[in-house]
């Protein structure tokens, strides 16, 4: 890669690569060339290069991979939180409030306030972030929601189909989400995803949306069974969706399924056909009360899962996946390498980006590796584990995203 100013980071106390063969390097080293990574090594055996960083024994991990929040929005819910703190339960309905204030939003309003969202994940160690839409709710709006996101995250996702608007009719909104709403935002979106939920849609209405966006060649998530048993899961699978979020209230059927759409992939390899990840969103399943989606039991029955953040003004007001991986471990009994391997390559996964090629440039992210995109973390901590034995305390040193240092 002649041309490209290479950078050696080396004296690096615990390199977690997150790659297929999940090693954890001791003093290990590593070089960026441009947008790549091109060595990792002993730092003993690194080759020289323009620029050395002393990583002075600390940790370095992939850049997390924030597969799923809503980032395009105004306004605030901080009454409703309270509200919910002080009992009442979470419902669907708190979407109208925030799409309320997003459609009285400028453009420019609005581009101000998600890419402080972006910067403020970026701070934090995210180098790959979805957004979706989903506050807009009407074609102008989605529209205007999937063009701003388009130019402030890496992935967006259509969400026409998180509520039905006040007033309108259920089986006459769908057809708009299946139809001109959905070419209103197919120039900017990839993915599209439906909140099949009591409250938001019915099985049938989401197996529409599913069924027209995917005729329309846009990938397929799903937030599913995040409020109570439903749907949703199997939903997903049946229609191979890259994703189901949320999975709070699963039946030992749901886990089955999920376990079952793995079963053509090979783990150690990194091929084969993908199955739907199970998205857990811990800071969420806080914020409104829910149990802790079952992470461990998903892995243990054989499901690749990610973690995400799920940064929306309803739920879970944050972008810290660092939050995320720490609770996953504390309360959902994860260990620190699960976690946060389900934070960088479990959002890979969800997102399609898991692997990559070193030729053309769409290069793998969420894992450590010769050609992968160098996004790397470099925490104030020896090791990953002080994420969750010092929970609370920012421990982001540096972040480079794609070669870049941002932070
Ligand atoms: N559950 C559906 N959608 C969002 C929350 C939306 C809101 O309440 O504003 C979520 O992922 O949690
Ligand atoms: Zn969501």
């Amino acid at each position: 890669m002649t041309g490209h100013t290479s950078t050696l980071i080396g004296n690096i106390g615990e390199l977690m690569t997150q790659d297929l063969e999940h090693r954890v390097l001791k003093d290990a080293a590593l070089v960026l060339e441009g947008e790549r990574i091109s060595w990792i090594g002993p730092s003993a055996e690194a080759p020289a290069a323009d620029t050395f960083v002393d990583a002075a024994g600390q940790a370095v991990l992939p850049g997390w991979v924030d597969s799923h929040s809503h980032l395009i929005f105004a306004g605030d819910r901080t009454a409703e939180f309270e509200a919910r703190m002080a009992g009442q339960s979470y419902s669907a309905g708190g979407i109208a409030v925030t799409t309320g204030a997003t459609r009285a939003a400028s453009d420019d309003e609005l581009t101000r306030l998600v890419d402080g969202r972006v910067a403020e994940a970026v701070s934090q160690g995210t180098t790959y972030l979805e957004s979706k839409t989903g506050y807009g709710l009407d074609v102008e709006n989605e529209a205007r929601s999937a063009r701003i996101a388009a130019a402030a995250v890496d992935e967006v996702t259509y969400l026409g189909a998180h509520l039905v608007p006040a007033g309108v009719d259920a089986e006459e909104y769908t057809d708009l989400v299946c139809g001109p709403m959905l070419d209103a935002v197919r120039p900017y979106v990839s993915w599209a995803d439906v909140f099949c939920e009591r409250g938001a849609f019915t099985e049938e209405q989401s197996r529409r949306v599913l069924q027209a966006c995917r005729e329309a060649g846009l990938g397929l998530r799903v937030h599913g069974n995040q409020l109570g048993e439903g749907p949703g899961v199997q939903l997903a699978v049946e229609f191979g969706a890259a994703s189901v979020d949320h999975v709070n209230y699963l039946s030992d059927a749901d886990i089955q399924a999920l376990a079952g759409s793995w079963t053509g992939w090979d783990a150690e390899a990194g091929t084969g056909s993908r199955g739907t990840v199970a998205t857990c969103l811990p800071a969420c399943d806080l914020s409104t009360r829910q149990p802790l989606a079952p992470g461990r039991a998903l892995i243990d029955a054989g499901v690749q899962i990610a973690l995400a953040a799920n940064c929306n003004p309803g739920t879970s007001y944050t972008s810290s996946m660092a939050f995320c991986v720490t609770t996953a471990v504390l309360q959902m009994h994860l260990s620190v390498h699960e976690a946060v391997r389900a934070a960088t390559y479990g959002g890979a996964l969800a997102l399609g980006r898991e692997s990559g090629n070193d030729v053309d440039g769409e290069r793998a992210v969420g894992s450590l590796a010769v050609g992968h995109r160098a996004d790397l973390h470099l925490l104030k901590a020896p090791s990953a584990t002080h994420l969750a034995y010092r929970p609370g305390i920012p421990l982001t040193q540096a972040v480079w995203r794609a070669g870049q240092k941002v932070v």
